[in-house]
């Protein structure tokens, strides 16, 4: 005996009411609440099931799916992401990496090191939550304690959403059609009004804009990682994002930067750039495959931020210039 659909309809819809709301899609007026549902469907003419375009061992097993999905998101709600723990593991040799590093919501680190020295690595620890099972040994905690199997495992209760380098599209959608998809299997309150915001926002990132009707196989690298960005920020659940370097062309990083953390998540970025490494609230160094040191980015620093922005965007500049054909000709002025 199933207890749900054995419940009387009164309490069922009570405690769910997601199912009101698809009996009333189905087409059918108030059921009466003293019976089951197994028995009001079994006691309803053939024609009223007919009209409903569902066979009745259908009702009753898309109310039970209903429920569980519905319930799921709840507890995937509630499952909040307060800090993360990252526990040393070792080095290329063997050698121990004696770190304990606890990040908070809505906090940026950085990942430094030279060429292959395991920053790629680092990220893909944490995004598989890495439990001593990966070559670097390291370990993650979610709020201080080991993740439950189902977030290691399970796709569509990932914590941490990676945002790469290439995203290669294989679907030819619009871009409003592409968030659309994404939009609606987030199941949010209003999937248009969310898509228009996540483009505009994307817009908003990139300097080339883009037409929601623009097909994602069309779009640039940069309008690509803008809309790839904005997504993230503003419609996946996922409350911790890897980023393995974004590209400086055509994307307003600082802007991106604060997109993402406005919306309570942690994110890594892995780095080789000045500008991007200045900006996090600290910056893990490593040397070897292992975590030499953690920094906190100084008032000294974030002030020396300021000079390199500027002489960033006398670097933009001449770059624009060189690319609409123009000389560079006169002595360049580099900001004091
Ligand atoms: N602690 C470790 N133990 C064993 N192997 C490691 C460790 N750390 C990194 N590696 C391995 O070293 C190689 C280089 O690491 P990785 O690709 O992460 O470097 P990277 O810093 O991201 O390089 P790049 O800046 O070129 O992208 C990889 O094969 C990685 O698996």
């Amino acid at each position: 005996m199933n207890p749900v659909i054995d419940l009387p309809l009164e309490r069922l819809t009570l405690d769910h009411p997601c199912v009101s709301d698809f009996l009333a899609s189905l087409g059918f007026s108030e059921p009466d609440g003293r019976q089951s549902l197994r028995h009001w469907l079994d006691q309803l003419a053939d024609e009223d099931i007919l009209d409903a375009g569902m066979e009745r061992h259908q009702i009753l097993d898309h109310v039970q799916r209903l429920i569980r999905e519905v319930q799921r998101m709840e507890q995937d709600r509630h499952a909040r992401v307060d800090s993360l723990t990252l526990i040393g593991g070792r080095n290329k040799q063997g050698e121990p990496e004696p770190v304990e590093i606890s990040v908070r919501a809505g906090q940026i680190l950085c990942i430094v090191g030279p060429t292959g020295s395991g920053k790629s690595r680092l990220l893909a620890d944490i995004e598989c939550l890495a439990q001593g099972d990966t070559p670097t040994g390291r370990r993650i905690l979610v709020n201080g304690q080991t993740p439950a199997g189902d977030f290691r495992h399970a796709l569509d209760r990932k914590l941490v959403a990676q945002l790469s380098q290439n995203m290669n599209f294989v679907v030819d959608l619009s871009a409003r059609e592409f968030i659309g998809m994404h939009a609606q299997c987030r199941m949010v309150n209003e999937p248009q009004a969310m898509v228009e915001r996540v483009i505009a926002c994307a817009n908003d990132l990139t300097g080339e804009k883009f037409s929601p009707e623009t097909s994602v196989t069309q779009l640039s690298g940069g309008q690509t990682r803008a809309l790839m960005i904005a997504d993230v920020a503003l419609l996946s659940a996922s409350p911790v994002v890897l980023i393995d370097e974004i590209e400086n062309a055509g994307v307003d990083r600082q802007r991106a930067l604060e997109l993402l953390v406005t919306g309570e998540k942690i994110v890594f970025i892995s780095t080789h750039d000045p500008l991007l490494a200045l900006r996090g609230d600290r910056r893990i160094v490593i040397r070897n495959g292992g975590i030499v040191d953690v920094l906190t980015t100084s008032a000294l620093e974030r002030e020396n931020l300021n000079r390199i922005e500027a002489v960033d965007a006398t670097l933009m500049n001449i770059r624009d210039r060189l690319r609409r054909g123009l000389r560079i000709e006169e002595p360049v002025q580099w900001p004091q």
